[in-house]
């Protein structure tokens, strides 16, 4: 075969631990290697060679350097899997994270299998997508501020072979309608406190949507306030409410919610230990 080249997998595991911790770049090279470059996971734990041409080669110098400036895999990779399902991600739209599985796997063991249900702060649409997906039967709409994620949840949506009707809304300005009336309320929206920046990874911060991650740190339930009075009008009578949310404010984000009327409230933590939904009755 003319022109060949032998790239080791201690090589690319090496390279990457110039930027990433050694777990990490075990993590990243094994992406690499078998889920990108298409190696066995045989021979990728046997440490075999890999053998490139040229332009293969070349594509592995653009990828070491996309993850040597911290840009996520997903987006390298272009997807991101989601309770078994691959979605389509790109840098306009949060990549899902593993807390938003557990709360829709929550869900799942619910809402009624025909429940109308809203999902706010769409994203990719895999909360949507998931639901429609495992409840033929369910009315889902969903809604994002913006028309990127938009754009990626119809493309999931399609691709996936869900019934999700998605719509440009903003929640924080919306005005519902006399007939709008869902059974459930679900909403993981931007959460993360500002002074909280500080604390988190180059390759979120760099790279994911500031607008669907950051709240001000003097209103750091500015969403989830704002969805509770609208779901005054917009939920059924014993309609719910599901939330993701940042673990420092499961106490307050209740207590609001019991302000404002709801009953019922749930407060749940995630694999982690940390207090990550809140489940509310209308
Ligand atoms: C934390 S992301 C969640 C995305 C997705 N639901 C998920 O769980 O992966 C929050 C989403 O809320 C959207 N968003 C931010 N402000 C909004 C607003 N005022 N109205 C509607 N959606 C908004 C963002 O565009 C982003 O897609």
């Amino acid at each position: 075969m003319p022109n060949v080249m032998n790239i080791s997998v201690a090589h690319i595991r090496r390279t990457l631990q110039e930027s990433y911790s050694a777990q990490e770049a075990a993590n990243l090279s094994r992406i690499v290697c078998c889920e990108i470059l298409g190696q066995t996971a045989v021979d990728y734990y046997l440490g075999k060679d890999i053998i490139l041409s040229p332009k293969e080669m070349q594509d592995l110098d653009g990828i070491l350097a996309r993850l040597h400036n911290f840009e996520p895999i997903q987006y390298i990779q272009g997807t991101a899997r989601f309770l078994e399902r691959s979605y389509h991600v790109a840098p306009g739209v949060l990549i899902p994270r593993p807390e938003t599985e557990e709360l829709v796997e929550t869900m799942l063991k619910e809402i009624a299998s025909d429940a109308r249900v809203l999902d706010i702060g769409t994203g990719s649409g895999c909360i949507a997508v998931s639901l429609s997906k495992a409840f033929p039967d369910a009315k889902v709409t969903a809604w994002d501020i913006s028309d990127e994620a938009l754009n990626i949840a119809r493309r999931n949506n399609d691709m996936l072979g869900g019934n999700v009707r998605f719509l440009r809304q903003n929640v924080l300005t919306y005005t519902p309608g006399d007939s709008e009336c869902y059974d459930v309320i679900v909403s993981n929206p931007p959460y993360v406190t500002e002074s909280e920046k500080q604390t988190m990874e180059r390759n979120v911060l760099d790279w994911e949507p500031f607008s669907a991650l950051f709240v001000p740190d003097n209103d750091p339930l500015l969403f989830y306030r704002r969805i509770a009075e609208l779901g005054k009008t917009m939920l059924a009578p014993g309609g719910r409410l599901y939330f993701e949310i940042n673990r420092a404010y499961g106490e307050a984000t209740a207590t609001m919610l019991c302000e404002q009327g709801y009953t019922n409230l749930q407060v749940l933590k995630d694999i982690s230990g940390n207090d990550r939904i809140v489940i509310a009755e209308r």
